[in-house]
């Protein structure tokens, strides 16, 4: 069977948690990296972009956008989704939190320095003191190791990735969270994100000024 393919600039943004997702999965897949104004225009002409945007990911035989329809098929595809409809609700609601955390920190990287700098820190704030102590609690009140049912699912999955993104920010940001200090261990150690998580894997870096300017050459932003 043909892989799954992704498209999308070179870096995190969007497309990180799809990368995740399909490495939790122990799916391979393959990118096509968007470096050139050209090769964004190609997808558009060609139909490719729905709304005209990415990330877009081919996969048995559709042509998918939009990040969350993406993340929830995959999710769904996998079995990360929940045993019913009250379980799938919690992880979308739990993934949806730690989306917005992660696209506050993906889109501070597009800001001037000092203003990227105080959106930063804000951002750990917010971490701390909103979206970290709603998952403690969680863990707290369902006393078990994961999120949602007694089964890994997408929820955990986004929670770790987010944990790993504010910790790049501030490194000791989990030290009040007991609980989600042994999570992070927990499913750190799932051999497929373990895996995932060694250098070389396809998961991508923090942004830098080159992929900024990358990203606004291309959507002249
Ligand atoms: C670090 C990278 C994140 C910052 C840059 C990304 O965040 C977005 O604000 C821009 C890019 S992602 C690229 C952007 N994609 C989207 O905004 C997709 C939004 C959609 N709702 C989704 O969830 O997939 C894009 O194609 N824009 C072209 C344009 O709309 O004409």
């Amino acid at each position: 069977a043909t892989k799954p393919k992704l498209y999308y600039f070179r870096g995190r943004g969007r497309m990180e948690s799809i990368r995740w997702l399909l490495a939790a999965a122990g799916v391979e897949f393959e990118e096509e990296f968007i470096e050139t104004a050209e090769q964004y225009e190609k997808l558009q002409k060609d139909g490719r972009l729905l709304f005209g945007q990415v990330p877009m990911v081919e996969i048995d035989g559709m042509v998918l956008t939009q990040t969350r329809a993406i993340l929830s098929y995959l999710a769904a595809k996998y079995d990360l989704y929940g045993k019913d409809l009250k379980e799938t609700v919690r992880i979308n609601m739990y993934a949806d939190g730690t989306l917005d955390l992660m696209l506050m920190i993906a889109l501070a990287a597009f800001k001037p320095p000092a203003e990227k700098e105080e959106d930063l820190a804000l951002i750990v704030q917010k971490a701390q003191t909103r979206y970290f102590p709603v998952f403690e609690k969680i863990l707290k009140d369902h006393g078990q190791d994961f999120l949602v049912g007694n089964k890994f699912s997408w929820a955990d999955l986004q929670l770790l990735e987010a944990i790993l993104m504010v910790e790049e920010l501030n490194a000791s940001v989990l030290s009040d969270f007991r609980l989600l200090q042994a999570f992070k261990t927990r499913i750190s150690n799932i051999p497929t994100i373990k895996k995932f998580l060694q250098p070389g894997s396809q998961r991508q870096p923090p942004p830098d000024s080159h992929y900024v300017e990358v990203v606004r050459s291309i959507l002249h932003f």
